[in-house]
């Protein structure tokens, strides 16, 4: 089967994604932001800035025009930041109205948007009406572009509660190193996909601040039990967290150099301020606005997060990281689990 393919962000993961949809034999449009990077994957067939070193499938091509890129696209992928994704699903909203054309809608980012509390299949859906699609799936898991750009193996799940279309983005992107679950709790995916970048960027600042492996497991282990207690709230299934888009991503981002987030925790942990890592780390950190929307929805919803608040409180109150631990193991003594 060969399908037209439109992936909107020429990023990191967007590129890779593209590239990998390519190398499956399907037609693909990478819509870039900035003229120069659709420049750059159409003349040198390389992306730089996101991938150093990467050779792209010539056969991909990009364009910064959203309308041609989306032409009769079969499947449209969403794989720009969370808090932008509304924007360009503004955009596209008229280009659709415009054609008999149904794509269906993939989203690959991970955070919850600001001042909405939405999760990103939740903004895509406020902004595109059922009729114009023929379904909307999450792709997540434990997924680095670094690893996946050189074919190393790499598992998601597609989520949809359309079954069939979960099944369609299955076969499209699956291949011999790629390969995908089907999930019908979209809300737990998401959640998922979302909380664990907060846990990532805690992860980091233990390990800038030199702690060893058992503060590591804890703040991990810990971290999914707050995760699942507030997803299970909105509304998911609690086995989803034992999957690859709850506990796999956790690890992968919790422990790997690649993460974006476990490396801005990294900075904070050796005493560089916020506002410097993410103004050098020219790509996103969606942690860090997760963090924000985060904390006021467990607050909302009464729900118990202390490790979520405490990195909170390190990245919007500028509470000193030691401090931050030093509360967590001095709060009141509990049981494990909560039934
Ligand atoms: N990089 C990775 O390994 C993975 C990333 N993700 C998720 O995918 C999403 C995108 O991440 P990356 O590709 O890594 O980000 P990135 O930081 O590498 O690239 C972001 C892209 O968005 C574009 N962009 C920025 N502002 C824009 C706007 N206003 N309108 C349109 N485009 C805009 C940028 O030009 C850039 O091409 C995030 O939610 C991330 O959590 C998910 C799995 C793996
Ligand atoms: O979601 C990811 C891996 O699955 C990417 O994590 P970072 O955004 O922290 O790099």
């Amino acid at each position: 089967m060969s399908e037209k393919i439109a992936v909107l962000g020429a990023g990191s993961w967007g590129t890779v994604l593209a590239n990998l949809l390519t190398e499956n034999g399907h037609d693909v449009t990478i819509w870039a932001y900035l003229q120069k990077d659709t420049d750059e994957i159409n003349n040198k067939h390389t992306n730089e800035h996101y991938l150093p070193g990467l050779r792209l499938n010539e056969k991909l091509v990009a364009n910064t025009d959203l309308a041609e890129s989306v032409k009769d696209a079969d499947l449209v992928l969403f794989v720009v930041p969370t808090n932008v994704v509304r924007g360009v699903a503004k955009q596209l909203l008229p280009i659709l109205e415009k054609t008999d054309k149904k794509p269906v809608i993939v989203s690959a980012a991970k955070g919850l948007e600001v001042g909405t509390y939405d999760r990103v299949s939740q903004v895509i859906q406020s902004v595109i009406p059922a009729e114009q699609t023929n379904g909307v799936v999450v792709i997540s898991g434990p997924s680095h572009a670094e690893d996946t750009s050189v074919k190393d193996i790499t598992t998601l799940t597609a989520a949809s509660t359309n079954l069939e279309a979960a099944q369609y983005v299955q076969h499209v992107f699956a291949n011999s190193y790629f390969r995908l679950y089907t999930n019908q709790d979209v809300i737990g995916v998401e959640m998922g996909a979302a909380l664990k970048n907060v846990i990532a960027i805690g992860a980091g600042a233990l390990h800038g601040l030199g702690y060893g492996d058992n503060a590591k497991a804890a703040l991990i282990t810990r971290g999914l039990a707050e995760i699942s207690r507030l997803g299970v709230k909105m509304g998911a299934d609690p086995l989803t967290f034992i999957g690859l888009s709850g506990v796999g991503d956790l690890i992968v981002t919790a422990t790997s150099r690649h993460s974006r987030n476990w490396r801005c925790g990294n900075q904070l942990g050796h005493g560089e301020k916020l506002q410097d890592v993410l103004d050098n780390m020219g790509q996103v950190v969606e942690g860090v606005s997760t963090a924000k929307v985060a904390h006021e929805l467990a607050q909302k919803e009464g729900v118990e997060m202390p490790i979520t608040d405490a990195i909170y409180a390190v990245l919007y109150e500028d509470k000193p990281i030691k401090q931050a631990i030093t509360d967590l193991m001095q709060r009141e003594s509990k049981p494990e689990f909560d039934y």
